[in-house]
């Protein structure tokens, strides 16, 4: 049998769910996350996607054909283009201007996270990096479908049904749907003992994804 994308989850069902089904994660559906933790959040998240960005530039240099390199390059101007733009238009409803973002000192878990993916694709294949990406790019796809089915979540009122709204919208999902064939694709020719390295390397990012939520909950630093 072929490996998959639910394959990597399902070996590291403990680390997804405590991702997608983070405390964080319910509060934004719920309408009721502290304003503060989700400044915090927002801030870091800005660091972490210059590094994601530059993690797209690292695809783009691991690429041996053309497809790839293209697939890297789309994925570079998407964050550059509308990722970054959205998000500082984002930071600045909620009262935090671009110059102060420049300043920003790096949370560790903003570090941990960022650095991890970065070392991940340098040392190894543009599968390894696509796998250590695959996280961000496919669990906040399902993160917001699963919250607009959940009970406790409510759009009216909610600050951050636009932040939920986005990600569920059909941009993204498409996004998450390209990468996940992509891997689903690489996946079915890798053997048993490759499946399990890169296992190793989903669950760290899985687990890393959690801990940045948690740092905005914390306000972290
Ligand atoms: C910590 C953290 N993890 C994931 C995302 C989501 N995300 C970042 S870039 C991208 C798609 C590429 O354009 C997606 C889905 C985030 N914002 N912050």
């Amino acid at each position: 049998m072929p490996f998959r994308f639910g394959d990597l989850k399902q070996r590291s069902r403990a680390s997804w769910e405590a991702y997608c089904r983070h405390d964080f994660v319910r509060a934004l559906g719920a309408g009721d996350l502290p304003g503060p933790a989700f400044r915090h959040y927002l801030q870091q998240d800005y660091l972490f996607l210059i590094h994601f960005a530059r993690a797209f530039a690292l695809a783009a240099y691991k690429s041996r054909d053309l497809a790839d390199l293209r697939r890297a390059g789309d994925g570079l101007r998407a964050i550059l283009d509308v990722e970054l733009d959205l998000h500082v238009a984002y930071c600045r409803e909620w009262g935090i201007d671009e110059a102060a973002l420049a300043r920003l000192p790096e949370s560790r878990a903003t570090l941990a996270y960022t650095r991890y993916v970065l070392d991940t694709g340098n040392r190894g294949d543009l599968l390894d990096l696509h796998v250590a990406l695959s996280p961000c790019m496919i669990g906040y796809a399902e993160i917001a479908l699963w919250l607009l089915e959940q009970p406790f979540t409510r759009l009216d009122g909610n600050p951050y049904a636009p932040w939920i709204a986005m990600y569920a919208g059909d941009e993204f999902q498409q996004a998450a749907r390209d990468e996940r064939e992509w891997v689903d694709a690489r996946l079915a020719r890798v053997d048993a003992a490759r499946f399990d390295e890169l296992v190793e390397i989903f669950d760290a990012a899985a687990r890393l994804e959690a801990d940045f939520w948690q740092m905005g909950l914390d306000l972290a630093d």
